[in-house]
């Protein structure tokens, strides 16, 4: 009967989530190109000043996947260091984002929208269908997730 027991429970396949945080810092002002003067000021307050402002933002990386029994991971945390990097760093760390980012040339950089282009660029590196959510600490009272939906 043990013996059953444990084949059982080795066969089954078991799903964990791996979650990697990462800083980087950037500047940047909430400006839409698609509303007027009087509406930016209106809708994003002291966000809009054109001297800019910067964050210090904290993103958590969740990837979820069966973990493999031969190597006990649902990915190399080692590799997803790599992924971020490339995905993360190197394009938003010490940018100011609405000039030095093209992405955000047209695209409001709000949290938001923030985490839709890490998520995006994630997938480039990611297995398919592993990246779980990203979620985005702007400050420490404001905090966006974001799922791919
Ligand atoms: N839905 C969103 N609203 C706002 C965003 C955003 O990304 N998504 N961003 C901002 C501004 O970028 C701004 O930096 C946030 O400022 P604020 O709320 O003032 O930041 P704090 O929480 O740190 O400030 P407190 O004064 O302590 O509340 C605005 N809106
Ligand atoms: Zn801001």
């Amino acid at each position: 009967m043990q013996e059953n027991v444990s084949t059982v429970s080795s066969d089954r396949c078991r799903i964990g989530y791996v979650t990697r945080v990462q800083s980087f810092s950037a500047c940047h002002r909430l400006h839409s190109k698609a509303l007027s003067d009087e509406e930016n000021k209106r809708i994003f307050g002291k966000c809009n000043n054109p001297n800019g402002h910067g964050h210090n933002y904290n993103v958590e990386i969740t990837v979820r996947g069966k973990i493999d029994p031969a190597t006990g991971m649902v990915l190399n945390i080692t590799d997803l260091k790599e992924y971020i990097e490339m995905a993360i760093m190197e394009p938003l760390d010490h940018k100011n984002l609405d000039k030095d980012v093209p992405y955000f040339a047209d695209v409001v950089s709000t949290t938001e929208n923030v985490a839709v282009f890490i998520w995006d660029n994630l997938l480039k590196f990611l297995p398919p269908n592993s990246l779980y959510e990203v979620k985005i600490h702007e400050t420490d009272k404001n905090i966006v997730v974001y799922r791919g939906e």
